[in-house]
């Protein structure tokens, strides 16, 4: 069996980046740009008004008069200030270029048609200068970069509709067994029967990290129908999640049944738990993850192995979630010989605890736990060590 290391490593070796495709901006969240994008505008586009007040035209007294008003929005191209007067302007208004600064409302008086400017500022104050964040022609943003709700800001403002991203794989999740009803389906659980929970947890983890899954479908533990799902998903997705069927017993088909349609397997079980029977293959570009049915283990492995692959194919890198060093508060008893990840709470201020119930078959330690605590096989930290530590938020 292959450590978790050596399982990491096979999987970034085969995954590439997709390829380019433009999307609209309101689309790109999260995406990584794939050119340069250049200011096709100066921002702002011209002198703009900080403050509501008045757009003066030093005389050399403290009173002006005011000759008109400027709107935000309102072109001010043609409007012309002599020395001494004032025209009445309103936050991110057009300045006049004949105006040489901007007085808040609180520092005038005002009487009738005439100011008096109580606090003069320097010239050029409460203006916002024609392409002071930005000039036409520059770089916005540059290729790499992750979009995030600002970038998307910054280039709406510059009037950008689309851009060049790394395309997001399209995903597929796929549950398996006789045993599973949809909580949708039923009210009351029929004998032998259990409501289905992977699929919801699984596209629900992947909406937290930006991805979405475009299909999702429940095979039952039949060999036929298992081949014909996993052709058709294979067809229609970058990456398959499937959950379920993996390990040896007589109805686990999910193994022969990626065979026959051609996958190839890179690996089969890690020296994990949880979640030993993982399986890793790939078919040509698209990337197949038969998760083991164990709910714990199904999402632990979503973050492990799963999620820095879809953030490589989107451009990211392989990079996962974030780890850091934490402190134990409690000790653990037993050994392993497998590596294991264990559900904990870290108080993110230094230190750690092991939670109650860290069976792969549970998910309630799991929805109580913020952190993963990485262990190498065969070690029983004690109280007081220091514990590799994966945060889930
Ligand atoms: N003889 C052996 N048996 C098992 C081994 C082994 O090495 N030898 N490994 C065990 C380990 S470890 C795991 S993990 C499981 C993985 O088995 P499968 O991937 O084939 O998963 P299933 O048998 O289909 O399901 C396991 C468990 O999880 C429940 N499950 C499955 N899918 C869902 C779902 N979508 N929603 C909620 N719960 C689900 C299922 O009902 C089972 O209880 O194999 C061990 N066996
Ligand atoms: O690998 Mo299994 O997930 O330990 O129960």
């Amino acid at each position: 069996m292959i450590s978790t290391a050596e399982a990491i490593s096979l999987i970034s070796d085969s995954t590439r980046p997709l390829e380019a495709v433009t999307t609209a901006l309101s689309k790109s969240l999260g995406c990584i740009t794939t050119e340069d994008v250049t200011a096709k505008i100066d921002l702002p586009p011209f002198d703009q008004s900080a403050m509501d007040g008045y757009a003066i035209c030093l005389g050399g007294e403290d009173t002006y008069s005011v000759i008109g008003e400027i709107q935000a929005g309102d072109d001010a191209s043609e409007f012309s200030l002599s020395k001494g007067e004032a025209v009445k302007i309103f936050t991110g208004a057009m300045v006049p270029k004949t105006a040489d600064l901007v007085c808040r409302i609180e520092d005038i008086v005002e009487k009738g048609n005439v100011i008096s400017v109580t606090k003069t500022p320097t010239k050029g104050a409460n203006i916002r200068w024609q392409g002071e964040q930005i000039k036409k022609g520059e770089t916005s943003i540059l290729k790499g970069g992750k979009v995030n709700p600002a970038t998307i800001g910054f280039l709406a403002n510059l009037g950008i509709k689309d851009l060049s991203v790394v395309r997001k794989p399209i995903i597929s999740i796929i549950s398996t067994g006789n045993e599973l009803i949809s909580p949708d389906e039923l009210n009351t659980l029929p004998e032998g029967k259990i409501f289905e929970s992977n699929s919801v947890m699984l596209s629900s983890a992947l909406h937290s990290l930006g991805y979405e899954s475009r299909h999702s479908r429940h095979l039952q533990d039949d060999y036929n129908e298992v081949c014909k799902g996993l052709k058709k998903a294979l067809h229609e997705s970058d990456v398959l999640i499937i959950s379920g069927g993996i390990s040896v017993g007589d109805y686990d088909f999910v193994g022969k049944g990626l065979q026959e349609n051609g996958v190839k397997q890179v690996f089969y079980k890690v020296n994990q738990k949880p979640g030993k029977p993982l399986f890793f293959g790939t078919k040509g570009n698209k990337l197949v993850f038969a998760l083991p049915g164990n709910p714990a283990a199904a999402l632990t492995c979503f973050y492990i192995y799963v999620l820095p692959a879809l953030n490589k194919l989107s451009g990211q890198g392989f990079i996962g979630l974030p780890k850091s060093t934490s402190t134990l508060t409690t000790s653990l008893t037993k050994s392993n010989s497998r590596e294991q990840f264990l559900k904990a709470y870290d108080d993110n201020n230094g230190t750690v605890k092991i939670l109650e119930g860290q069976s792969s078959a549970m998910l309630k330690s799991f929805a109580e736990a913020n952190a993963l605590i990485h262990l190498p096989s065969h070690s029983t930290p004690q109280e007081g060590e220091t514990v590799e530590v994966i945060k889930l938020s």
